[in-house]
């Protein structure tokens, strides 16, 4: 079985090196590439004809591969070959198939083998209206790799029109466009076709679905976790946040409000004055401060306070716009901060990280702060110090909607007053409890909807 590793394109060619160094040959690799991805086409073609676009790279050489096994097991296939082959293992693989190219083709299947990982620049016009049309004229798209036209590496879509695949088959290992953002819109399913690439411990890694506990048997509520929520001038988000939180695991959640809640759920319990007596609690397992803080000076003195406790926190939203080295310097306890776009660009500039890609400026920022980053959106990736980054398969698009971030914050925080796993494990335990949450919840739901599914969620993961 292939390992969830993400490797960049020099990583992914120096495995094949390492592969052919052991005594394969690019032959041999394209020969298992072509035919893991041919076992897919074969499948979603279910007797339809096969339309196969080679470019002049391997990408196009496991076409012709591809080509060969399809046709031996009896389908119609079909291959246009706007270039020749370049390389010395697609000349072969053209070779071994040995039919012709034809001009056009047709409805069934088609496969695009154009350009995989080697893509220099953008299609040319000619190549980008050719493939759209074939695209357009078939019922179903494959793209074998990567869609031609996408940058590996940086999610970067260099064409302004690319077909949408309904499948698209990585050949040996993921690439971070198959899981970011803009590239990820284009790849439709996603399945991995294993060549024999040895795990990389420099890579980074697909999320895999944790395993959560029960209680044990003789639980009690401070030992399954206190958490403290620290709100401020907007106390709904932390009514919300603290309200995921109690269904995320902690056994104890109280929440600090520093303005009147309103309605606040029975089972909440909430302080009203008197932080430093609420944290001075060695109950205590966890904080989380951000949610409805505000941006004053008095939320900045709050944020202050609550990070020199020095116990395990998460920092969320407003506190991520205030935070500051200083507030962080003798800390030992775990942090974790949850920044979407726009808070992520508030701590690079704060902590130094600007003009980085996405990769780098998670790494960056947890090597900075010490914390792990879980940098949220269609395409949420985690950083932590010494540690290579983490991507979280996408999850429902539903999540697009204001208070979902409390939610996830929530979660993190409850997970990290359990407390049952590294700081970046127990940031992952929230983003899957989220994530199935949001999936259980169906269509057009609220923040406040999503607080009802966490408890299936937790069943899920169990
Ligand atoms: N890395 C591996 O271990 C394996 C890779 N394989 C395949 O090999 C692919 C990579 O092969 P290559 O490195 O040959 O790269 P590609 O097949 O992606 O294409 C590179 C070729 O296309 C040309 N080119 C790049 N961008 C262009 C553009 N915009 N317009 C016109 N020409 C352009 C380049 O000059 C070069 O000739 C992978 O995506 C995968 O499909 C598999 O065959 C098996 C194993
Ligand atoms: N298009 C999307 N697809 C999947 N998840 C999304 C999408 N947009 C937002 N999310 C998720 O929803 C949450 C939104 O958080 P955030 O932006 O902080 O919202 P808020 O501040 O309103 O609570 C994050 O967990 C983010 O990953
Ligand atoms: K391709």
């Amino acid at each position: 079985m292939a390992s969830n590793q993400i490797l960049t394109v020099s990583q992914m060619q120096a495995a094949e090196q390492a592969l052919v160094d052991a005594g394969e040959t690019v032959s041999t690799l394209m020969e298992r590439a072509g035919a893991g991805a041919a076992d897919w086409i074969w499948r979603v073609a279910a007797g339809r004809a096969v339309t196969i676009l080679c470019g002049p790279g391997n990408n196009g050489g496991d076409g012709y591969v591809i080509a060969r096994v399809l046709a031996a097991r009896g389908l119609t296939v079909r291959v246009i070959a706007p270039f020749s082959p370049k390389t010395p293992a697609a000349r072969a693989a053209r070779e071994a198939w040995g039919g012709e190219p034809v001009e056009t083709a047709k409805g069934g299947v088609f496969v695009d083998c154009l350009f995989g990982s080697g893509l220099a620049r953008a299609l040319d016009q000619v190549l980008e209206t050719r493939l759209c049309e074939l695209a357009a004229a078939h019922d179903l798209c494959v793209a074998v790799d990567v869609p031609s036209g996408i940058d590996c590496d940086s999610g970067e879509v260099l064409n302004d029109t690319l077909p949408i695949y309904d499948l698209t088959i990585a050949l040996g290992a993921w690439k971070f466009a198959h899981w970011m953002m803009p590239a990820m819109q284009l790849m439709g399913e996603r399945r991995l076709v294993d060549i024999g690439v040895a795990f990389d411990w420099d890579a980074a890694q697909l999320a895999e679905r944790p395993v959560l506990s029960p209680p044990e048997a003789d639980a009690h509520k401070y030992s399954r976790g206190l958490l403290a929520v620290v709100g401020g001038e907007m106390p709904g988000a932390g009514v919300l946040a603290a309200s995921a939180a109690m269904r995320g695991g902690a056994g104890y959640v109280k929440l600090y409000a520093g303005a009147e809640p309103g309605l606040v759920p029975p089972d909440l319990v909430v302080v009203h004055d008197g932080l430093d007596e609420l944290l001075a609690d060695e109950r205590i397992a966890a904080l989380l401060v951000g949610p409805g803080l505000g941006r004053s000076e008095e939320a900045r003195a709050r944020l202050a306070f609550v990070l020199g406790c020095d116990l395990p926190t998460v920092c969320d939203a407003d506190a991520l716009h205030l935070l500051t080295a200083d507030m962080l310097e003798g800390r030992l306890s775990p942090l974790i901060v949850t920044p979407h776009a726009g808070e992520l660009d508030a701590l690079g500039h704060t902590f130094g990280s600007v003009g980085l890609d996405r990769v780098e400026q998670v790494s960056d920022l947890a090597e900075a702060l010490e914390a792990v980053v879980v940098a949220k959106g269609p395409d949420t990736m985690l950083g932590a110090p010494g540690t290579p980054v983490v991507v979280m398969p996408p999850a429902s698009a539903w999540l697009s909607t204001a208070g979902t971030g409390d939610v996830l914050a929530g979660l993190i925080a409850s997970r990290l007053a359990v407390g049952m796993d590294s700081p970046l494990g127990i940031a992952l335990e929230g983003c899957w409890l989220h994530r199935e949450a949001a999936r259980l919840a169906g269509p057009a739901f609220s923040a406040g909807d999503l607080l009802d599914h966490i408890p299936d969620a937790y069943g899920v993961l169990l």
